[in-house]
Protein backbone atom coordinates (compact mmCIF):
# COMPACT_ATOMS: atom_id res chain seq x y z
CA UNK A 1 0.00 0.00 0.00
CA UNK A 2 1.75 3.53 -0.88
CA UNK A 3 0.41 6.25 1.23
CA UNK A 4 1.41 10.37 0.74
CA UNK A 5 1.82 11.36 4.08
CA UNK A 6 2.51 14.61 5.93
CA UNK A 7 4.07 14.97 8.99
CA UNK A 8 2.55 17.72 11.18
CA UNK A 9 2.39 18.75 14.59
CA UNK A 10 0.11 21.46 17.21
CA UNK A 11 2.47 22.26 19.92
CA UNK A 12 4.84 19.78 19.13
CA UNK A 13 1.75 16.56 19.25
CA UNK A 14 2.97 15.46 16.58
CA UNK A 15 0.67 13.29 14.13
CA UNK A 16 0.51 11.86 10.21
CA UNK A 17 -2.08 13.15 7.77
CA UNK A 18 -3.40 10.38 5.47
CA UNK A 19 -5.89 11.82 3.03
CA UNK A 20 -8.49 9.77 2.03
CA UNK A 21 -10.60 12.41 0.96
CA UNK A 22 -8.50 13.03 -2.32
CA UNK A 23 -7.25 9.63 -2.28
CA UNK A 24 -9.30 6.12 -2.54
CA UNK A 25 -7.06 3.95 -0.31
CA UNK A 26 -9.73 1.98 0.87
CA UNK A 27 -8.49 1.47 4.65
CA UNK A 28 -10.69 -0.98 7.17
CA UNK A 29 -10.62 0.04 10.17
CA UNK A 30 -8.01 -2.87 11.39
CA UNK A 31 -5.57 -1.22 8.74
CA UNK A 32 -5.88 1.97 10.36
CA UNK A 33 -4.61 0.54 13.44
CA UNK A 34 -1.75 -1.60 12.32
CA UNK A 35 -0.77 1.63 10.16
CA UNK A 36 -0.71 3.81 13.32
CA UNK A 37 1.09 1.62 14.87
CA UNK A 38 4.18 1.26 12.41
CA UNK A 39 4.25 4.51 11.28
CA UNK A 40 4.58 5.79 15.30
CA UNK A 41 6.93 3.66 16.28
CA UNK A 42 9.57 6.63 17.54
CA UNK A 43 12.30 4.15 16.76
CA UNK A 44 11.53 3.99 12.92
CA UNK A 45 12.86 6.13 9.76
CA UNK A 46 10.32 8.79 10.00
CA UNK A 47 10.98 9.64 13.61
CA UNK A 48 7.18 8.07 14.41
CA UNK A 49 4.15 10.51 15.77
CA UNK A 50 1.68 10.68 18.94
CA UNK A 51 -0.62 9.42 15.66
CA UNK A 52 -2.13 9.53 12.88
CA UNK A 53 -5.28 11.83 11.47
CA UNK A 54 -7.68 10.15 8.85
CA UNK A 55 -8.66 13.31 6.97
CA UNK A 56 -12.14 11.22 4.88
CA UNK A 57 -15.02 12.82 2.69
CA UNK A 58 -18.36 14.22 4.69
CA UNK A 59 -21.24 13.72 3.61
CA UNK A 60 -22.83 16.79 5.48
CA UNK A 61 -19.30 19.20 6.54
CA UNK A 62 -15.96 19.87 4.40
CA UNK A 63 -14.11 16.76 5.53
CA UNK A 64 -13.89 14.24 8.38
CA UNK A 65 -11.48 13.52 10.91
CA UNK A 66 -10.79 10.51 12.45
CA UNK A 67 -7.72 9.91 14.77
CA UNK A 68 -6.12 7.49 15.86
CA UNK A 69 -4.19 7.16 19.27
CA UNK A 70 -0.49 5.95 18.39
CA UNK A 71 -1.18 2.72 20.30
CA UNK A 72 -3.80 2.22 17.54
CA UNK A 73 -6.83 3.05 19.56
CA UNK A 74 -9.23 5.33 17.98
CA UNK A 75 -10.09 8.44 19.88
CA UNK A 76 -13.03 10.69 19.79
CA UNK A 77 -11.26 14.02 19.03
CA UNK A 78 -8.39 15.60 19.09
CA UNK A 79 -7.80 19.73 19.66
CA UNK A 80 -4.04 19.82 18.32
CA UNK A 81 -4.95 17.52 15.31
CA UNK A 82 -8.38 19.16 14.54
CA UNK A 83 -5.91 22.86 13.93
CA UNK A 84 -3.79 20.55 11.46
CA UNK A 85 -6.72 19.32 9.33
CA UNK A 86 -7.93 22.29 9.38
CA UNK A 87 -5.28 23.88 7.52
CA UNK A 88 -5.08 20.95 5.27
CA UNK A 89 -8.71 20.92 4.50
CA UNK A 90 -8.99 24.80 4.38
CA UNK A 91 -5.89 24.69 1.84
CA UNK A 92 -6.79 22.10 -0.69
CA UNK A 93 -10.72 23.63 -0.68
CA UNK A 94 -9.53 27.29 -0.91
CA UNK A 95 -11.47 28.20 2.45
CA UNK A 96 -10.94 30.55 5.50
CA UNK A 97 -13.40 28.99 7.64
CA UNK A 98 -15.11 25.13 7.48
CA UNK A 99 -16.55 22.57 9.29
CA UNK A 100 -15.11 19.44 10.24
CA UNK A 101 -16.92 16.14 11.23
CA UNK A 102 -15.63 14.73 14.26
CA UNK A 103 -16.88 11.14 15.93
CA UNK A 104 -19.66 13.59 18.55
CA UNK A 105 -19.86 16.31 16.88
CA UNK A 106 -19.16 18.69 13.42
CA UNK A 107 -16.81 21.58 14.52
CA UNK A 108 -15.75 25.11 12.89
CA UNK A 109 -12.20 24.95 12.48
CA UNK A 110 -11.18 28.45 10.61
CA UNK A 111 -7.78 30.38 9.65
CA UNK A 112 -6.33 33.61 12.05
CA UNK A 113 -3.55 35.69 12.31
CA UNK A 114 -0.09 34.12 12.70
CA UNK A 115 0.51 33.39 16.40
CA UNK A 116 4.03 34.40 15.70
CA UNK A 117 5.52 35.81 12.41
CA UNK A 118 5.21 32.82 9.95
CA UNK A 119 3.22 30.01 12.20
CA UNK A 120 0.37 29.42 10.48
CA UNK A 121 -2.28 29.48 13.06
CA UNK A 122 -6.03 27.93 13.53
CA UNK A 123 -8.43 28.18 15.61
CA UNK A 124 -10.99 24.94 16.35
CA UNK A 125 -13.78 24.51 18.07
CA UNK A 126 -13.47 22.24 21.17
CA UNK A 127 -17.29 20.51 22.00
CA UNK A 128 -19.38 19.38 23.57
CA UNK A 129 -18.46 19.66 26.73
CA UNK A 130 -20.12 17.40 29.71
CA UNK A 131 -19.29 16.89 33.75
CA UNK A 132 -21.65 14.23 33.49
CA UNK A 133 -19.37 10.86 35.09
CA UNK A 134 -21.32 8.67 32.27
CA UNK A 135 -19.90 10.24 29.19
CA UNK A 136 -16.53 9.26 30.10
CA UNK A 137 -17.18 6.90 31.43
CA UNK A 138 -16.13 7.20 35.44
CA UNK A 139 -17.37 4.79 37.55
CA UNK A 140 -18.16 6.81 40.94
CA UNK A 141 -21.52 6.89 42.88
CA UNK A 142 -21.96 10.99 41.83
CA UNK A 143 -23.11 11.83 38.59
CA UNK A 144 -19.96 14.68 38.67
CA UNK A 145 -16.50 15.17 39.88
CA UNK A 146 -15.83 19.05 40.60
CA UNK A 147 -13.29 19.79 42.45
CA UNK A 148 -13.20 16.37 44.75
CA UNK A 149 -10.15 14.23 45.90
CA UNK A 150 -10.38 10.75 44.26
CA UNK A 151 -8.53 8.55 47.12
CA UNK A 152 -7.80 5.63 44.62
CA UNK A 153 -5.71 8.18 42.74
CA UNK A 154 -4.35 10.85 45.53
CA UNK A 155 -4.42 11.81 49.14
CA UNK A 156 -4.23 15.25 48.33
CA UNK A 157 -5.19 16.20 44.86
CA UNK A 158 -8.53 17.41 44.14
CA UNK A 159 -9.83 16.50 40.42
CA UNK A 160 -12.35 17.73 38.06
CA UNK A 161 -13.66 14.89 35.36
CA UNK A 162 -15.12 16.19 31.81
CA UNK A 163 -15.54 15.02 28.33
CA UNK A 164 -14.89 17.81 25.92
CA UNK A 165 -16.06 14.99 24.42
CA UNK A 166 -12.98 12.75 24.99
CA UNK A 167 -12.33 12.07 28.65
CA UNK A 168 -10.12 13.81 31.13
CA UNK A 169 -9.27 14.55 34.87
CA UNK A 170 -7.56 17.98 35.79
CA UNK A 171 -5.90 18.67 38.74
CA UNK A 172 -4.66 21.75 39.36
CA UNK A 173 -1.44 21.80 40.92
CA UNK A 174 1.54 23.40 43.05
CA UNK A 175 4.88 23.33 41.31
CA UNK A 176 6.67 20.60 44.59
CA UNK A 177 3.89 18.25 42.49
CA UNK A 178 4.15 18.76 38.78
CA UNK A 179 8.37 17.95 39.88
CA UNK A 180 7.31 14.84 41.61
CA UNK A 181 6.52 11.42 39.51
CA UNK A 182 2.61 10.77 40.88
CA UNK A 183 1.13 12.20 37.73
CA UNK A 184 3.21 9.09 36.18
CA UNK A 185 2.13 6.49 38.56
CA UNK A 186 -1.47 7.87 38.51
CA UNK A 187 -1.60 7.82 34.54
CA UNK A 188 -0.85 4.46 34.05
CA UNK A 189 -2.94 3.06 36.81
CA UNK A 190 -6.15 5.18 35.27
CA UNK A 191 -5.02 3.66 31.79
CA UNK A 192 -4.62 0.13 32.60
CA UNK A 193 -7.74 -1.99 34.02
CA UNK A 194 -9.05 -0.95 36.42
CA UNK A 195 -12.45 -0.19 37.56
CA UNK A 196 -12.28 3.78 37.85
CA UNK A 197 -12.04 4.41 33.98
CA UNK A 198 -12.91 1.14 32.28
CA UNK A 199 -12.20 3.01 28.83
CA UNK A 200 -9.04 5.26 30.26
CA UNK A 201 -8.46 8.43 30.04
CA UNK A 202 -6.27 11.76 29.70
CA UNK A 203 -4.76 12.99 32.92
CA UNK A 204 -3.16 16.89 33.04
CA UNK A 205 -1.99 18.52 35.81
CA UNK A 206 -2.10 22.43 35.40
CA UNK A 207 0.21 24.82 37.35
CA UNK A 208 -1.37 28.58 37.02
CA UNK A 209 1.37 30.88 36.26
CA UNK A 210 -0.23 34.30 37.01
CA UNK A 211 -3.75 35.77 35.86
CA UNK A 212 -4.72 34.51 32.14
CA UNK A 213 -1.17 32.38 32.23
CA UNK A 214 -1.11 28.37 32.82
CA UNK A 215 0.97 25.98 32.15
CA UNK A 216 -0.40 22.13 31.16
CA UNK A 217 1.24 18.46 31.01
CA UNK A 218 -1.00 15.73 30.14
CA UNK A 219 -0.23 11.79 29.79
CA UNK A 220 -2.24 10.67 26.74
CA UNK A 221 -4.89 7.78 26.87
CA UNK A 222 -2.93 5.75 24.06
CA UNK A 223 -0.12 7.26 23.72
CA UNK A 224 1.89 8.42 27.32
CA UNK A 225 3.20 11.73 28.09
CA UNK A 226 3.06 13.99 24.94
CA UNK A 227 4.31 17.91 24.78
CA UNK A 228 0.86 18.66 24.33
CA UNK A 229 -2.58 18.16 24.13
CA UNK A 230 -5.27 20.66 22.73
CA UNK A 231 -8.07 19.49 24.17
CA UNK A 232 -6.69 18.32 27.85
CA UNK A 233 -5.85 22.53 27.81
CA UNK A 234 -8.74 23.57 26.10
CA UNK A 235 -10.56 21.28 29.34
CA UNK A 236 -7.55 22.94 31.67
CA UNK A 237 -9.09 26.14 30.65
CA UNK A 238 -12.23 25.66 31.86
CA UNK A 239 -11.08 24.46 35.11
CA UNK A 240 -9.21 27.32 35.84
CA UNK A 241 -12.41 29.04 35.03
CA UNK A 242 -14.77 27.56 37.64
CA UNK A 243 -11.93 27.85 40.07
CA UNK A 244 -12.12 31.36 39.21
CA UNK A 245 -8.21 31.57 38.75
CA UNK A 246 -9.45 32.77 35.07
CA UNK A 247 -12.34 34.30 33.10
CA UNK A 248 -14.58 33.13 30.74
CA UNK A 249 -14.52 35.17 27.76
CA UNK A 250 -11.11 36.21 28.13
CA UNK A 251 -7.83 35.12 26.50
CA UNK A 252 -5.63 32.37 28.24
CA UNK A 253 -2.10 32.15 27.60
CA UNK A 254 -1.86 28.13 27.73
CA UNK A 255 2.48 26.88 27.88
CA UNK A 256 3.26 23.14 27.25
CA UNK A 257 6.02 21.16 26.64
CA UNK A 258 6.04 21.93 22.92
CA UNK A 259 5.03 26.10 22.83
CA UNK A 260 2.01 27.15 23.78
CA UNK A 261 -1.63 28.10 22.76
CA UNK A 262 -4.85 30.52 23.26
CA UNK A 263 -7.54 29.26 24.99
CA UNK A 264 -11.36 31.33 25.16
CA UNK A 265 -13.57 29.41 27.67
CA UNK A 266 -17.66 30.15 26.34
CA UNK A 267 -20.42 28.71 27.91
CA UNK A 268 -21.10 26.37 25.62
CA UNK A 269 -17.58 25.70 23.81
CA UNK A 270 -14.11 26.41 24.02
CA UNK A 271 -11.92 28.30 21.44
CA UNK A 272 -8.61 26.46 20.62
CA UNK A 273 -6.01 28.58 18.99
CA UNK A 274 -2.54 27.74 18.09
CA UNK A 275 -0.31 26.74 15.40
CA UNK A 276 -0.75 24.04 12.77
CA UNK A 277 2.87 23.40 11.32
CA UNK A 278 4.09 21.25 8.83
CA UNK A 279 7.40 18.96 9.14
CA UNK A 280 7.47 16.97 5.84
CA UNK A 281 5.77 15.31 3.40
CA UNK A 282 6.78 12.00 1.97
CA UNK A 283 5.44 8.95 0.15
CA UNK A 284 5.15 5.89 2.39
CA UNK A 285 4.90 2.13 1.19
CA UNK A 286 3.57 -0.22 3.91
CA UNK A 287 3.32 -3.67 4.27
CA UNK A 288 1.43 -4.61 6.75
CA UNK A 289 1.38 -8.21 6.96
CA UNK A 290 5.91 -7.83 7.15
CA UNK A 291 5.00 -4.78 9.53
CA UNK A 292 7.41 -2.78 7.70
CA UNK A 293 7.87 0.63 5.43
CA UNK A 294 9.64 1.97 3.34
CA UNK A 295 9.53 6.04 2.38
CA UNK A 296 10.63 7.83 -0.82
CA UNK A 297 10.35 11.57 -1.96
CA UNK A 298 10.70 12.96 1.32
CA UNK A 299 10.70 17.12 1.69
CA UNK A 300 11.21 19.19 4.97
CA UNK A 301 9.35 22.49 5.32
CA UNK A 302 12.49 24.21 6.62
CA UNK A 303 11.56 27.80 6.90
CA UNK A 304 8.28 26.69 8.52
CA UNK A 305 10.14 24.69 11.23
CA UNK A 306 12.52 27.90 11.84
CA UNK A 307 9.46 29.90 12.61
CA UNK A 308 8.66 27.29 14.89
CA UNK A 309 11.53 27.06 16.91
CA UNK A 310 11.81 30.57 17.45
CA UNK A 311 7.91 30.24 18.80
CA UNK A 312 9.30 27.37 20.77
CA UNK A 313 11.91 29.17 22.22
CA UNK A 314 9.76 32.14 23.41
CA UNK A 315 7.32 30.12 25.43
CA UNK A 316 10.47 28.00 26.98
CA UNK A 317 12.27 31.11 28.09
CA UNK A 318 8.90 32.64 29.76
CA UNK A 319 8.31 29.00 31.30
CA UNK A 320 11.69 28.99 32.91
CA UNK A 321 10.68 32.31 35.50
CA UNK A 322 8.17 29.69 36.94
CA UNK A 323 9.10 26.06 36.80
N1 LIG B 1 -3.64 14.91 21.47
C1 LIG B 1 -5.03 15.09 21.38
C2 LIG B 1 -5.92 14.07 22.02
C3 LIG B 1 -5.77 12.70 21.34
C4 LIG B 1 -6.73 11.66 21.85
C5 LIG B 1 -6.49 11.26 23.27
N2 LIG B 1 -5.22 10.63 23.47
C6 LIG B 1 -7.63 10.32 23.70
O1 LIG B 1 -7.48 9.08 23.61
O2 LIG B 1 -8.68 10.83 24.12
C7 LIG B 1 -5.47 16.52 21.56
O3 LIG B 1 -4.69 17.40 21.13
O4 LIG B 1 -6.58 16.79 22.02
Amino acid sequence: MEFNVIKCHGSGNDFFIIDEMTHPYELTDQQRSSLTILLCNRQSELGGADGILFVQASERADARMRVFNSDGSEASMCGNGLRCVARYVCEKLSLKEAVIETMKADLQVSVQNDLYDGVPTYLVEISPISFNVKDLPLHIEEQELIQRPLPALSEDLEFTALAVPNPHIIAVVEKEQLQSDIQKGMSEYVNGPNDLFPDGVNVSFVLPLRKGHIYVRTFERGVGFTNACGTAMSASSLVTCLLELNNKGEIIEVYNNGGKVRCVVHEDHIDLIGNASYVFSCQVNADLNANEFKIKNKEEYTEEIAQYKELEMQASSFLREYL
